[in-house]
């Protein structure tokens, strides 16, 4: 069986009432692509309110534990309760910004797959790294970490987003066969590492720099199941976005 395509928009820590409001009255989904709203926390429940048929909502950010003394955290339970089914984790700017480690991510991951979520856990290497030709020594790094912490078969709830961290906000698109290149690495390292059948059927969202330009010759790559969307997430070039898949 084939791999669903998925289409992931990230809003960032961006957008108001209003501006949700345009985003969700403009998004018609004519395909069967799987098509998820990163959205804050604060809005998830407007967001749902307000949400056209066939979109899911993801948070993008959790912590790892169910509740507790952690000032301005949110848990998968909360998220479960206001009505989202999923969660980004490990997003770079999670990981970069506020210095999030492979293992708290992977422990995020855990968790958040423990109490039913299902997520879309983000990996990706820096400038440096892929200049150095650490490319694939960092993203199977960070992939170990979760592979550690996670039941074989809670993989069926994961997808991964390989987002090299140059080509996010940048305008520098990674190309086709550059993309192409570590999904198809990621998907072998998964085969030899976690099973055939978790390697064949986990989709592997390619992000940063994506849009209604770039779109198709992405999607047409072999082991591209998918988009994480920023930017463009937020613009009406979604819809090429999430249509680029043929
Ligand atoms: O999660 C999305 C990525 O950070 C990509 O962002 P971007 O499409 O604005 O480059």
């Amino acid at each position: 069986m084939g791999r669903k395509f998925v289409v992931g928009g990230n809003w960032k820590m961006n957008g108001d009432k209003k501006q949700i409001l345009e985003i969700l009255q403009n998004l018609k989904i004519s395909t069967d692509t799987e098509v998820i709203l990163g959205v804050p926390a604060l809005y998830i429940e407007y967001v749902i309110s307000n949400l056209p048929p066939n979109v899911q909502v993801a948070a993008q950010n959790c912590y790892k534990v169910p509740n507790g003394a952690f000032t301005g955290e949110i848990s998968p339970a909360m998220i479960k309760d206001v009505g989202a089914k999923w969660v980004i984790l490990g997003h770079s700017e999670r990981r970069n910004i506020f210095n999030e480690t492979d293992v708290l991510v992977a422990e995020k991951v855990a968790h958040a797959l423990e109490s039913g979520l299902k997520v879309i856990a983000c990996i990706g290497e820096k400038l440096e790294e892929r200049e150095a030709g650490k490319t694939e020594e960092v993203v199977f790094r960070q992939t170990k970490a979760i592979v550690e912490k996670i039941k074989p078969k809670d993989w069926s709830n994961v997808v991964l987003a390989y987002e090299p961290v140059w080509a996010i906000g940048t305008g520098k698109t990674a190309t086709p066969a550059q993309a192409q290149e570590v999904h198809q690495a990621l998907r072998k390292w998964l085969k030899e590492t976690v099973s055939p059948e978790v390697a064949e059927s986990t989709r592997i969202q390619y992000g940063g720099s994506v849009t209604g330009a770039n779109a198709k010759e992405l999607a047409a790559q072999p082991d591209i199941d998918g988009f994480l969307v920023g930017g463009a997430s937020l613009k009406p070039e979604f819809a090429i976005i999430i249509n680029a898949k043929q």
